[in-house]
């Protein structure tokens, strides 16, 4: 007779400044019963290891941390995926691509082979194009295969339009879809703060002045972050946090996540239902006429991209190939 399963284990690859803030998130809230930190750099793994058991010893969160091999993390309930290179003040999340790119390829060699039910969490940049790829190189199925996407910069807009309307930000409804990066779009038709819609919470300010304000603000938060402290880490940490326990508790909760869109041909983020076996399904989505060519003009760049990528990863499989016949092997 096979044993319930009692635990539930969140394995994290990466363990810088994304991937400790969201160890110490599960931790401290508690998410799961065991947080499996994975990282090339050993001392740093291990001195993280140490430093998060720390937080588990005078509380009652129960959480155990270890250390672990990619190996390891492959049979993990969730697998979030952190590693890989940030932007440096003034850089794009795409240029990441190439280095991001091959980070992903031998993180998922390592990892092989990975359970059939974890579910992958993307949350290193291009996040929207890395999901594209994690969902290839995995083998999962797409519904196990999500990204943070732009459920940070959905946060961000409820942030602002909490305060531009003297509300609490869980009473705002509204989206920003699309790419986590520069084509995003606020999804200005359908934001309502409580049942209102927004044109009618804040009569008169919704012009196009407002909204591009507004815009620039979501998009560039990251950039003014980065400028100031090399790095974010404590919105991404709460947001993957929030998407892990949505999964473990099987909480079907509707939020904006970058997953295989097919008739768009790429990864990027729509509204969701998020629950234990991933996603859930999609949840239809009214664009007036300005938001479905924002869509269109995102899906567009990100395909441009993914197939930039994919050439570059079919050269490196060639020089691969060739090295192997040249050195015999
Ligand atoms: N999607 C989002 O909303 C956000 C995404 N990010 C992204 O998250 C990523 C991580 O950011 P930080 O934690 O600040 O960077 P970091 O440099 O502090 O940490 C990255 C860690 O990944 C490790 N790593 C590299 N290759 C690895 C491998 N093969 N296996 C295991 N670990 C490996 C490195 O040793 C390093 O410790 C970046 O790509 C960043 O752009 C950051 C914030 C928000
Ligand atoms: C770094 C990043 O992607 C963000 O904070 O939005």
């Amino acid at each position: 007779m096979t044993q319930p399963k009692l635990k539930s284990s969140i394995a994290i690859l990466g363990c810088g400044d994304v991937g400790s803030t969201l160890a110490y998130t599960l931790i401290m809230q508690p998410i799961c019963s065991e947080v499996i930190m994975v990282d090339l750099k050993k001392e740093l793994l291990e001195a993280q290891v140490r430093d998060l058991s720390d937080s588990t010893y005078g509380g009652r969160s129960g959480v155990k941390v270890r250390a672990g091999t990619h190996k390891d993390a492959g049979q993990a309930d969730i697998v979030v995926i952190t590693a890989g290179a940030k932007q440096k003040h003034g850089e794009s999340r795409l240029s990441l691509l190439s280095r991001n790119l091959h980070i992903l390829e031998s993180i998922f060699s390592s990892m092989a082979p990975i359970s059939p039910h974890t579910i992958l969490l993307l949350v290193a940049n291009p996040v929207d194009i890395l999901t594209y790829f994690a969902r290839k190189l995995s083998g999962l199925p797409e519904s196990q295969v999500l990204g943070t996407g732009t459920s940070l910069d959905s946060a961000r807009l409820r942030g602002i339009l909490a305060e531009k309307a003297e509300v609490a930000p869980s009473s705002i409804d509204a989206y920003v879809l699309g790419e986590h990066g520069d084509s995003q779009f606020i999804v200005w038709s359908s934001a309502t703060i409580g049942t209102t819609p927004l044109h009618l919470a804040l009569p008169g300010k919704l012009t196009p002045e407002f909204k591009a304000s507004i815009s620039a603000h979501t998009r560039g938060a990251a950039g003014a972050i980065i400028a100031a402290k090399g790095c974010t880490s404590y919105g991404i940490g709460n947001i993957a946090a929030s998407i892990c326990k949505y999964i473990l508790f099987d909480s079907r909760s509707v939020r904006p996540i970058s997953f295989y869109q097919p008739e768009l041909g790429c990864c990027l983020s729509m509204p969701a239902v998020v629950g234990r076996k991933g996603i859930i399904k999609s949840m239809p989505v009214l664009l007036d006429e300005t938001e479905r060519a924002e869509l269109e003009k995102c899906a567009s760049g990100l395909r441009g991209v993914i197939e930039g990528a994919e050439k570059e990863l079919s050269a490196d499989e060639q020089l691969r190939k060739a090295l192997e016949v040249d050195e015999g092997v």
